[in-house]
């Protein structure tokens, strides 16, 4: 199973369990993923929703042997069939708390969907990186818009262009985690964040995420698509192929050809 799913004490974890692949994320895994959030939407019993990886690694994003593999439209269009797309709008658009802890690399979507999330934990080793440029895409699920607002322009901008990977200690100045926490203690540390929001009043937690959210409702779902029209049109692009497969021979990708 690539992903863990458990319900226990009104929580519901989902774990990346693909440590061989550094836990990148399939088709397969998004969809159990959307269906697991999906099924919680509807069980009262679970009253929050805690995103894990392993100690060494959160995820190194979406499986690119997946990217190469799958044939989209240049358009974007179809986006609502793909399970990617269903994870997110299960997780964005989820009216339960969700607690995500990262502890090693959190690449691309790993660090696109903390910003979906309400509280992010990072252990002292998390090292987040969002290189769509470096594989010839751009930004995705709002990246471009939620990334400005919580660092500020240049910051985003930094981060979104060059793409370079940055530590926990930026991640905590910036916005985007709510706390660094000993690796050590990390999943213990979130799992307590969870209960706490378990035991707390739901319908109190509901609201109030409904309210912090709502102003950011329609830009991001403005922002997913149009960041979907660039990102179909660019993955069947011959940029991104260089990159795919540069990343499989273990070399540098060569743009150089490309205008
Ligand atoms: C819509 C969503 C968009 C996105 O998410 S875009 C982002 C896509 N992700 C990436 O570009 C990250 C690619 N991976 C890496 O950069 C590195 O990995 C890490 C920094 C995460 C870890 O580096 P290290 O510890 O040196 O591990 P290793 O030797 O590179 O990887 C171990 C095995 O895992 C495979 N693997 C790693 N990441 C992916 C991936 N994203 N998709 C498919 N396979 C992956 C490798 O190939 C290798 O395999 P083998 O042992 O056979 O050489």
């Amino acid at each position: 199973m690539d992903i863990l799913s458990s319900k226990t004490n009104g929580v519901l974890t989902l774990e990346f369990n693909r440590p061989e692949r550094k836990n990148a994320i399939t088709s397969a895994m998004y969809q159990s993923m959307a269906d697991a959030i999906n099924d919680a939407e509807q069980d009262a019993a679970v009253r929050a929703i805690l995103i894990v990886g392993k100690p060494e690694i959160f995820t190194a994003g979406n499986d690119l042997e997946d990217f190469m593999k799958t044939s989209r439209p240049a358009d974007g269009s179809g986006i609502e069939e793909r399970s990617v797309y269903k994870f997110m709008m299960a997780l964005s658009g989820s009216t339960k708390p969700v607690v995500a802890a990262v502890a090693g690399a959190a690449v691309g979507i790993g660090t696109t969907l903390l910003m979906h999330c309400d509280l992010v934990y990072a252990a002292d080793n998390a090292k987040f990186s969002m290189p769509f440029v470096q594989l010839g895409l751009c930004p995705e699920f709002a990246s471009s818009i939620l990334l400005t607002q919580i660092a500020g322009y240049p910051r985003a901008a930094e981060k979104l262009m060059l793409g370079e990977a940055f530590l926990a200690q930026e991640a905590l100045e910036m916005g985007l985690v709510s706390k660094i926490v000993p690796a050590a203690e990390l999943r213990a540390f979130a799992e307590g964040q969870a209960a706490k929001l378990v035991a707390l009043p739901a319908s109190s937690i509901r609201a109030t995420k409904q309210l912090m959210k709502a102003a950011r409702k329609g830009p991001v779902t403005e922002a997913i698509a149009a960041e979907n029209k660039f990102f179909g049109a660019m993955l069947a692009a011959p940029e991104a192929k260089e990159a795919f497969t540069a990343f499989f021979e273990k070399r540098k990708p060569d743009f150089s050809k490309f205008a």
